[in-house]
């Protein structure tokens, strides 16, 4: 069995990581178009950079949960049986990483990493960032921003990703809304290339309809009873 599984926020959010559309949700609290797009790191680095540099300190204290640690063993449980699992989050935290996944393709990128936008350079960066940081590759001071897609940005491996469901017999997604494009468009890709769906979250999502099969609750028990 080769299986694709999509992540959003709502597998981290018993980790102490919030979501993003819940009530009480971060954009709920903090305007996105002012802190999580190019434009507004344009216009008030400093501003963002701390919002950043919050959630990071927020991630040193979260511990991943029992959903995190399910995937782990699923993805050695189908290696054993000569299967597959990719494992995509739209998640910028490392709890998969944390709960033994080895390979995990973080389509919006990394809250402990940072690129220097004068050479490219990416850095573990599990620290404050700020604008008088100067780049270990280049030398450059201030060029440094948080290695994260923000709205308007081209999020990173869709090729990666497209071969990976082409070759999937199973797409998962679990705790995301499906209301942020392109992640929220692939449960209909997956459709399209002959696919089974399912979804695994808290309530329906904006795409409940298109999934074939559905579970709800709590991710760190939907998952853990999905894997067994
Ligand atoms: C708001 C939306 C309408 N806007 C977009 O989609 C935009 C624009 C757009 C593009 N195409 C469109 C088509 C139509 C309309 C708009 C667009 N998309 C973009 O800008 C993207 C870039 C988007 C990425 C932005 N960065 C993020 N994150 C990093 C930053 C940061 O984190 O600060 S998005 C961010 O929100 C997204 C959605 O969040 P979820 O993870 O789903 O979380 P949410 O809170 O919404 O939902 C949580 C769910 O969990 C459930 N839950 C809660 N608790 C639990 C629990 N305990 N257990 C289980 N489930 C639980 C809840 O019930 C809920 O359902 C995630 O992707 C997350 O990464 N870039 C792009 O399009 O570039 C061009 C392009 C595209 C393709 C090819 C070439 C060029």
């Amino acid at each position: 069995m080769r299986i694709f599984v999509l992540t959003g926020a709502g597998i981290s959010a018993e980790s102490g990581m919030g979501t993003f559309r819940d009530s009480g949700g971060i954009w709920e609290r903090f305007d996105p178009m002012k802190l999580a797009t190019p434009e507004a790191f344009a216009a008030d680095p400093e501003t963002v950079q701390a919002f950043y540099n919050a959630r990071r300190a927020n991630l040193r204290r979260a511990e991943p949960n029992r959903a995190h640690e399910a995937l782990a063993h699923l993805e050695t449980g189908l290696a054993a049986a000569s299967g597959s699992l990719f494992l995509c989050t739209q998640n910028i935290d490392d709890l998969h990483e944390r709960a033994g996944s080895l390979h995990v393709h973080h389509m919006h990128g990394e809250l402990f990493k940072a690129r220097c936008t004068a050479c490219g350079a990416v850095h573990d960066w599990r620290d404050d960032l700020g604008t008088g940081d100067n780049c270990a590759a280049c030398g450059t001071t201030g060029r440094l921003r948080p290695h994260i897609v923000w709205f308007g940005e081209i999020p990173f491996g869709l090729d990666a990703i497209g071969e990976a469901l082409a070759g999937a017999d199973l797409f998962v997604a679990i705790g995301t809304s499906g209301s942020v494009y392109p992640a929220a468009g692939l449960v209909r890709e997956a459709r399209m290339m002959g696919l089974r769906t399912c979804e695994l979250n808290l309530e329906p999502s904006d795409n409940a309809d298109v999934f074939d099969e559905r579970a709800y609750g709590p991710a760190s028990e939907v998952v853990p009873d999905f894997v067994a």
